[in-house]
């Protein structure tokens, strides 16, 4: 079916790097590329409302179905009138397949043929995954984008296992194709894997672009590999999808992997990191990781980040921060938690301007000196 409910527009590619701009229209709304997504596990951005996403320009947020499937329940989120009324978000909504949580957080798994069988992380129950039903889940959370279920093979797996992983995902991706009951109004991603080996990701991008998927992710990279590594699978991967559709690199989201992701031709990315990190009082600023929960800044009366203007560094101090997050407040996650999310939308819109006026280099030369990437 090639009229898909989520469409990828190219808008510019930039001179001097394989970084383009674009827009991705969804059901929910249009939205600019290359684009950061904040990520709502259970349904909500931890301590951020949505009227605070919008207001710092977050386009799609990603939500785990894993997560939602055990907690609240689909049949809850469906007879709430699906994700978007349920929490309130009326913009984009993509959510992953459930799959990664499967192999990241359930140690007790048996992959099959049909699904994996595996046990609940709460409460140790057997549950059991298929393609059809990772489908079928995502089908009733009701979000705009929905991942093809797929296997995420450990990045030092051997290329015996990876090649039957590979082929297997295929495999899974045409079944839940087949399962999609709203192809109308919600896209499917299919997810490449192979690890490390050129090879075996020629051969998923071949299995997958040759089924009509709405777009295509990078799968299996940020799982602990070298970021160079991470590179030089971006390398050869992204130049083998489709031009005309988007490209998203799961699970990456720290300030540098962005922009060589971006520069290696990838539109979306998604990341737990900046609201993870905020939690423990670990903020990202121009000047370079900040953790303000650190003794230095018990009388530091400064912003967090003298560049930034968002609500939190337009009207706190370091030592309120460190004060709030060394009392356990929740005031203090939530305004760190702004800031990092912030400070990521706010990289990402610097990044689209410097593909407008095609000097994506030179920003990444001013922005990795500035944050302290390139200090031995
Ligand atoms: N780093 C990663 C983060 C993720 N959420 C995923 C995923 O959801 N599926 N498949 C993947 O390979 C993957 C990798
Ligand atoms: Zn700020």
């Amino acid at each position: 079916m090639s009229n898909h409910p989520v469409t990828y527009q190219l808008e510019k590619k930039e001179k001097h790097t394989g970084a383009r701009l674009g827009t991705i229209t969804t059901p929910h709304g249009t939205f600019e590329t290359p684009m950061f997504m904040p990520v709502g596990t259970l349904a909500t951005v931890k301590t951020i409302a949505p009227e605070e996403l919008e207001e710092m320009g977050a386009g799609i947020i990603l939500s785990n179905t894993y997560h939602l499937w055990l907690r609240p329940g689909a049949d809850i989120v469906e007879e709430a009138g699906g994700l978007h009324k349920f929490m309130n978000w009326d913009k984009g909504i993509l959510t992953d397949s459930g799959g990664f949580q499967v192999f990241s957080l359930s140690d007790l798994r048996d992959i099959k043929e049909e699904g994996v069988h595996f046990r609940s992380h709460l409460d140790g129950s057997k549950l059991f995954l298929s393609p059809e039903k990772a489908i079928n889940v995502q089908n009733q959370l009701g979000p705009d984008i929905m991942m093809s279920f797929d296997e995420c093979p450990p990045y030092d797996e051997s290329y015996d296992y990876v090649k039957k992983s590979v082929e297997r995902t295929s495999r899974w991706a045409e079944r839940g194709l087949e399962a999609h009951k709203n192809p109308d109004t919600q896209g499917l991603f299919g997810i490449v894997q192979g690890a490390g080996f050129e090879d075996l990701r020629r051969q998923s991008a071949k299995d997958l672009t040759s089924m009509d998927f709405a777009g295509y992710s990078i799968g299996g990279l940020s799982v602990g590999e070298p970021k160079s590594e991470m590179y030089r699978v971006l390398d050869f991967t992204t130049p083998l999808l489709p031009e005309n559709k988007p490209r998203y690199l799961m699970g990456v989201g720290t300030p540098d992997a962005l922009i060589e992701g971006v520069m290696r031709g990838v539109d979306m990315f998604d990341c737990v990191l900046p609201t993870r990190i905020a939690r423990n009082g670990t903020t990202m600023t121009s000047q370079g990781r900040l953790v303000v929960k650190n003794a230095a800044y018990a009388r530091d009366y400064r912003p967090l980040d003298e560049k930034c203007d968002c609500y939190t560094c337009r009207n706190y101090s370091r030592a309120y921060l460190r004060h709030l997050i060394k009392s356990n407040e929740t005031f203090g996650l939530r305004l760190t938690s702004y800031h990092n999310l912030y400070f990521l939308l706010n990289l990402m819109k610097d990044v689209r301007q410097a593909i407008r006026e095609d000097n994506l280099l030179e920003f990444k030369e001013r922005f990795f000196e500035e944050y302290g990437y390139n200090k031995p």
